[in-house]
């Protein structure tokens, strides 16, 4: 049985333990906050039903063991695979990787579930950088089957087909990032798509809300079935040629962050996790939008794997 050590327990940890959990692991949950800690345990039930809504049934060994820990050592000795997910600020993940890196047996992966910050950078901060990788969940991480592989310069072949595999032993989706570049893949194009849609709302093109509107039963919808490659060939690279030769000009190419997100944020307006971001939340909302959001993720996935022919 694999063990595995999470190191942060924030809105990325409690799906990941539970996801390596149902798949048969041994996982260690680890946090500085007791808070964090105590949300984790309450939240496992619920990521629980969700998993079973997905028909992701324990193996028939049993559902891996789950422990947390307030101490890092015994949070990761013996363990096979860490995975850190801290907050992303380099200096926090810099502090984290050197005290966990000593801590671990010499042939243990340590992973990173950074949602950008190159590999090849945090790599300098574990004592043997050929046993680091990235490994980018997306959120939620118990529904969202793929995860993005990011090799760093120093990162061992064999270390990429080892979480590889493990991602593929949990019925999960690797996806092998090639070039080290910041954001990997998924969150360039994501981030290059957000960032468009705020300059769109700041710009008075369109509502918030119709924009949200516009996208999800727009591209998203769409997306959530046919690739962008495939979606070229769908299109026509004709068309694609012709729009691209009048719009890419056109496209937002800012470097720096929205005033309306920067105002925000400096507001402590952080989004649901505050009660408000760009839209207000009661908690009743957040439960509500959040058990509707698990519903209809799950129900899309079981049509888009073929479970629930409709
Ligand atoms: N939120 C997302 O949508 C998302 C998706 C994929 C990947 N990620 C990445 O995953 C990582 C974690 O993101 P998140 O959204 O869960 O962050 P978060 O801020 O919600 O949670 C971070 C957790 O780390 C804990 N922590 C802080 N310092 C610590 C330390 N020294 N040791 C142990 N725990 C510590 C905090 O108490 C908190 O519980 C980041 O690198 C992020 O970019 C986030
Ligand atoms: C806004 C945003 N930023 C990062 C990530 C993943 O690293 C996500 C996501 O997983 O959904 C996201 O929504």
């Amino acid at each position: 049985m694999l063990k595995v050590a999470v190191i942060g327990l924030g809105t990325m940890g409690p799906g990941m333990v539970a996801r390596m959990a149902r798949g048969g692991f041994e996982v260690r949950a680890f946090d500085t906050s007791d808070a964090a800690i105590d949300r984790a345990r309450v939240m496992l039930p619920q990521i629980g039903a969700v998993l079973d809504q997905l028909s992701i049934t324990p193996l028939a060994s049993g559902e891996g063991a789950i422990s947390f820990h307030r101490d890092l050592a015994e949070a990761v000795a013996g363990v096979d695979l860490v995975i850190e997910n801290v907050p992303e600020r380099i200096e926090v993940k810099e502090e984290v990787l050197r005290a966990i890196s000593p801590l671990v047996a010499g042939d243990c992966v340590i992973a990173s579930d950074t949602s950008g910050i190159p590999i090849t950078k945090l790599q300098a901060f574990v004592v043997n950088p050929r046993r680091f990788v990235g490994m980018h969940w997306s959120n939620p991480p118990h529904i969202i089957p793929m995860i993005e592989v990011i090799p760093g310069a120093a990162t061992a072949a064999e270390v990429v087909s080892f979480i590889s595999e493990t991602i593929k032993g949990l019925g999960l989706i690797p996806v092998l990032v090639k070039k080290d570049v910041p954001g990997f893949v998924e969150n360039r194009v994501l981030y290059a798509l957000l960032r468009e849609c705020v300059d769109l709302v700041d710009q008075g093109v369109i509502d918030a809300d119709a924009l949200d509107t516009c996208v999800s039963w727009g591209i998203g919808y769409k997306l959530s079935v046919i690739g962008p490659m495939a979606l070229l060939d769908m299109a026509g690279l004709d068309i694609y040629q012709s729009v691209s030769g009048y719009l890419n000009a056109d496209l937002c190419n800012a470097a720096t962050v929205s005033d309306a997100i920067t105002s925000r944020t400096a507001a402590g307006r952080l989004g649901m996790k505050t009660g408000g971001g760009i839209y207000d939340y009661t908690p009743e909302r957040i439960k509500e939008l959040g058990a509707e959001r698990a519903r209809k993720l799950v129900a899309t996935r079981r049509v888009l794997e073929g479970r629930d022919t409709p």
